[in-house]
């Protein structure tokens, strides 16, 4: 079997780099890398190098990762969807109650007072300013129904909530995991009209983006409480600070500080710890490593979120050869060409498309010369050949 070598741009949990083996080794320098995995540093401005076939998010926004520049240069981008959603689930939960409870005021007050005699006796006299809400029985929005969304949606009606949910783009699987209790609105603005609590899910996207602003704060109930734990650019700073100012809203949980909402007030601010726990670092981490391996040792894609899913199959013997390219007519004859051209039989011919971008795995019985995969590469459309061979 060939070497791999990988590139760590962030600490991944050792549970999953374990289950790379010795054919696998790690390197500090990523130019020289097969796969990279990597959780939220950016490389939109990094230099990716053609030796680059694969980079695994552990974790689930990719909006740290230049998905087309990739695709454009046949590199496969994997996330783990679902395996850190847990983590989150239990940090918004957590969310709820530091907004409805002033229980960061009253824990900082006690360190105020922890020099002082009497302390049991000055708490009790003191506490009545800390005082807050409970969430039984208030209504809770949540917009964007993936793998943290229904997490959230079912906990929270579960601890006597009523909720309502709004996501357009489901999916089948998630809305059979969704609790029949939960109020599913067509409209978001059924959700700002409605809720005491709004809690956003969604991923960044160009439509997503800002989506807590002025105008949708205006159609919200007055003190309504904002979680954000998907994203800080989801929210429009300026606009949520005014909303503070005025008690338009009451209080706005985020997982996402940034300069501007760090210092201001109303603002419950957590350093992104979301799916900072053991476990879901695990599971990321194991998800992660499986499927690079999967698609470096057999060219099979899965949970890509650039390049359709592909199961190939496990590749058995002969020779594997993995084509990333455009989704444009006429280029599974041109691939067929080049083997018949060279008397080689296929065995098996698998093409995927998703978008702008395509997929196509060729078995073949024997080995191929370098010339073969070479003569592909020319081909206008392909953007990158691999040979996979025992
Ligand atoms: N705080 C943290 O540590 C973490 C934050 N996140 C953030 O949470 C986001 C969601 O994560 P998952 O639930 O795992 O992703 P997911 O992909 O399972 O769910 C996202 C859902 O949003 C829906 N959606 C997309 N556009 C929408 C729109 N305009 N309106 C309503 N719904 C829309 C999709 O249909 C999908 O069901 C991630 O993209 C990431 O930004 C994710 C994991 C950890
Ligand atoms: O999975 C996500 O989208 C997250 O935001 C988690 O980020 P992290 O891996 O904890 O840096």
């Amino acid at each position: 079997m060939p070497k791999f070598k990988y590139h760590c741009l962030n600490p991944i949990a050792g549970v999953g780099l374990k289950l790379f083996s010795e054919n696998y080794e790690t390197t500090e320098d990523i130019k020289e890398s097969d796969a990279v995995l990597v959780r939220s540093a950016s490389m939109l401005e990094m230099e990716l190098t053609d030796n680059i076939a694969a980079i695994a998010r552990a974790g689930a926004g990719v909006n740290n990762i230049p998905l087309d520049r990739c695709a454009g240069d046949g590199i496969v981008v994997f996330n783990t969807p679902g395996a850190n959603a847990n983590g989150v689930k239990e940090l918004v939960i957590a969310g709820l109650m530091l907004a409805s409870r002033n229980i960061v005021g009253g824990i900082n007050w006690v360190q105020t007072i922890k020099e002082e005699k009497d302390i049991a006796k000055l708490v009790e006299k003191g506490k009545a300013k800390f005082a807050g809400k409970e969430i039984q029985g208030k209504k809770l929005g949540v917009i964007g129904l993936g793998a943290i969304g229904v997490l959230v949606a079912n906990a929270a009606n579960r601890l006597g909530m009523e909720v309502y949910g709004c996501d357009p783009y489901i999916s089948v699987e998630h809305a059979w995991n969704l609790s029949r209790d939960i109020i599913s609105v067509k409209s978001k603005d059924d959700i700002y009209r409605e809720c005491d609590y709004i809690s956003l899910h969604v991923p960044l996207l160009d439509d997503t983006k800002k989506m807590i602003n002025k105008e949708t704060l205006s159609k919200c109930k007055d003190g309504v409480v904002i979680l954000n734990f998907a994203r800080d650019l989801l929210v429009n700073d300026e606009d949520m600070e005014e909303a503070l100012k005025s008690g338009k809203v009451g209080a706005y949980v985020t997982d996402f500080p940034n300069d501007k909402t760090a210092a201001m007030e109303g603002v419950i601010a957590i350093p992104h710890l979301g799916a900072s726990t053991e476990e879901s670092e695990d599971n990321c981490a194991v998800m992660a490593v499986k499927q690079i391996k999967d698609y470096l040792e057999h060219g099979i894609i899965k949970n890509s979120v650039n390049y359709p899913d592909c199961d190939a199959g496990t590749f058995t013997g002969g020779t594997r050869v993995t084509i990333n390219h455009k989704n444009i007519p006429n280029m599974l004859t041109q691939f067929t060409g080049v083997f018949s051209s060279e008397n080689i039989n296929i065995s098996n011919l698998i093409n995927k498309s998703k978008g702008d971008y395509a997929y196509t795995v060729i078995d073949i019985e024997g080995s191929i010369a370098s010339g073969t995969s070479a003569k592909l590469e020319t081909i206008d459309g392909v953007l990158k050949v691999r040979t996979i061979s025992e």
